[in-house]
């Protein structure tokens, strides 16, 4: 499904992969599970922290407990706007996120979700959410057509494993590793 998926989010960008290409982008493929107990202070606790996911595709299955949010920027002007709005749980439907390995290669025509996730002090919560992203080898850069397309490239080509090095060695808030790639 996730090869499916990204097949179509690349062909929307006109772009060709060859099969190769893309079964080396969803390459590493992670599961976790994760438990959010019953919180006494749920303003006072983090459930899980703002963050984008650092892979490719996400896909998310989340019981009827609720708390996960997203975060959503709107430009007018001369003014950014944020919001976190809910994403509710639908009964056997799946949340899927885009990555920050999307965001690159696609120049930042698709951006990867920031999202959080509070604790509430009423219901437990479980999600399973399954990570893909690319091989460790894999060099990650905008794609070459989309970078010729959109006034150059906005991040600099990595190879994912010290893409993954500095994910892991510094925990900053949000999406500002992002920045760090450029
Ligand atoms: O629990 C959730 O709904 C999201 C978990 C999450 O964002 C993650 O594990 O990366
Ligand atoms: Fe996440």
């Amino acid at each position: 499904m996730v090869r499916r998926l990204l097949e179509i989010l690349i062909a929307n960008l006109r772009v060709t992969l060859d099969d190769s290409r893309l079964e080396s982008l969803i390459g590493m493929k992670n599961v976790n599970i994760n438990f959010y107990p019953i919180c006494r202070n749920p303003e006072l606790t983090v459930g899980a922290g703002r963050h984008s996911d650092m892979g490719t595709l996400t896909v998310l299955l989340q019981d009827n407990a609720g708390g996960l949010y997203i975060k959503v920027e709107e430009y007018k002007l001369d003014s950014r706007k944020e919001e976190w709005i809910e994403i509710p749980p639908i009964p056997s439907a799946l949340v899927i996120n885009v990555g920050d390995s999307l965001e690159i290669l696609s120049n930042r025509r698709y951006k990867s979700a920031e999202h959080r996730v509070r604790t509430s002090s009423k219901q437990s919560r479980v999600s399973i959410p399954v990570f893909t992203a690319p091989r460790p080898t894999e060099k990650i850069g905008p794609l070459p057509h989309l970078a010729e397309l959109g006034g150059g490239a906005l991040y600099r080509e990595v190879i994912f494993q010290e893409y993954m090095d500095n994910f892991f060695g510094h925990t900053p808030e949000g999406k500002k590793r992002l920045i760090l790639s450029k």
